[in-house]
């Protein structure tokens, strides 16, 4: 028996044991063995399939089917060691990492680079099939310096984290490790983590001129996936992109709309950001704000609501949103760890979306302002596209405001902004 389970005592435990082992007929039995072991819980046995490094992180889970190239570019995901429910992972492989789109964006990865540290998966799949796969997802994690263990009966493991909640886990790699040997886990949640993924540097996304409507957004990056920007520029916007602490209100006056990003770990540490958009909200009571999970945590510090961190946060692509002022539910894409305190929002905003899951926030809009954000994901990647149209209504925010202050914001004077644009991404 393995050192790592010697501390195991319960029949529970040894059944995780017993599934590792059982499981493997296929090459995955040629891999070099593996170890998760949760803080103060349990420990799995596995198989190592990605970078042969040992990793700390947050332990989390997704229910999504598909969506693994996605799922682990997104830069909300920046620290966890993400567990896969779904039991077989990697047979349709990994599309190209660098493959542009004709707005110039990456056209199937949400970021350049894998932001989870590892994932866990019951079955990985070494041999794939799909007409835009380049590789595998083992040749991926491998060559991303991603730790990847299969062979873990990931329904135990999910049963202790929705018990427990989510916890800090280690993937460790080798025949002979001993859980007790180290006992540090790093805790993301400890450390600024929008402050890693943020463009260092703003930049602009100019709109291709047979789509531009001439519209011109400013984006708070807290760590923006892909499909988001791709969301805003397919209607016609403009981009420039600025990290995440950027004195925004500042300049806010130049732009038809400001756009706030998701990102990664507790909203809480952006205390900059919030700062600058409670001044964005005084100075600039007309203006369109649309703020898209991270955002919409942002967002309602701003206003003054507090969040908190749920037990074990939601992240699938199938989670049911009831829109409140229209009454229907929509199939939401989910990803987060923290929510707003819908109880602590004050008289000028109202709740817009609740989860009936766990009757949660999932959104909330200013009573009278063009200002509304939203925990979901609407621009999917993975996931149902059934409120995107809160793209197009953010968009109508915008004509209104342009309509009504008679302003010609559609030239606007991008020499005001030379300072602040340079080409290129900078992370
Ligand atoms: N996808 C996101 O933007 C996640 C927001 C935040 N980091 C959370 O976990 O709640």
């Amino acid at each position: 028996m393995l050192r790592a389970f010697r501390h195991l005592g319960n029949a529970q435990s040894k059944r995780f044991l017993a599934t590792a082992a059982e499981g493997f007929t296929n090459k995955t039995s040629q891999l070099d063995r593996a170890t998760l072991t949760i803080k103060d819980g349990p420990v799995f046995s596995g198989y190592s399939f990605g970078s042969n490094k040992n990793v700390s992180g947050e332990a989390v889970f997704t229910t999504s089917l598909v969506g693994y190239p996605e799922s682990m570019t997104d830069p909300s995901y920046k620290g966890q060691i993400l567990c896969f429910t779904q039991p077989l992972i990697g047979n349709y492989g990994v599309p190209s990492s660098t493959k542009r789109d004709h707005f110039n964006l990456l056209k199937y990865m949400e970021s350049p680079s894998v932001q989870c540290i590892g994932i866990v998966v019951a079955d990985v799949a070494l041999e794939y099939s799909h007409w835009t796969a380049v590789e595998s997802l083992q040749q991926w994690c491998q060559r991303s310096g991603v730790a990847a263990i299969s062979g873990v009966d990931t329904r135990q493991l999910v049963s202790y984290l929705r018990d427990k909640g989510s916890s800090l886990a280690k993937i460790t790699i080798g025949e002979e490790y001993d859980a007790d040997e180290d006992a540090a886990f790093e805790d993301p949640g400890s450390v600024n983590l929008v402050h890693k993924v943020t463009t260092k540097a703003p930049f602009h996304i100019a709109c291709p001129p047979e789509h531009s409507k001439n519209v011109h957004i400013a984006v708070l990056d807290c760590g923006a996936k892909e499909n988001i920007l791709r969301c805003l520029v397919e209607r016609g916007a403009s981009l420039t992109v600025f990290p995440y602490n950027y004195p925004i209100h500042k300049i806010a006056n130049k732009f038809d709309g400001i756009f706030i990003s998701n990102g990664p770990g507790d909203p809480t540490h952006c205390s900059s950001t919030v700062e600058h958009l409670k001044q964005t909200i005084k100075e600039q009571p007309e203006l369109p704000i649309f703020g898209i999970c991270l955002g919409h945590q942002l967002l309602a510090l701003a206003s003054g609501a507090k969040t908190v961190k749920l037990k074990y946060g939601n992240r699938a692509h199938n989670i049911p949103a009831l829109d409140l002022i229209s009454g229907k539910c929509h199939i939401t894409s989910q990803n987060h760890g923290y929510a707003v305190d819908a109880s602590t929002l004050s008289n000028e905003w109202e709740p817009y979306f609740t989860n009936l899951n766990d009757l949660s926030n999932e959104g909330m809009k200013h009573k009278t302002r063009p200002i509304f954000s939203t925990q979901f994901h609407p621009e999917a990647k993975g996931g149902p596209l059934d409120t995107a149209f809160l793209f197009d209504k953010f968009f109508e925010n915008i004509d209104v405001y342009r309509t009504n202050n008679g302003l010609n914001l559609v030239n606007i004077d991008n020499s005001l902004l030379v300072d602040i644009l340079p080409k290129e991404r900078v992370v």
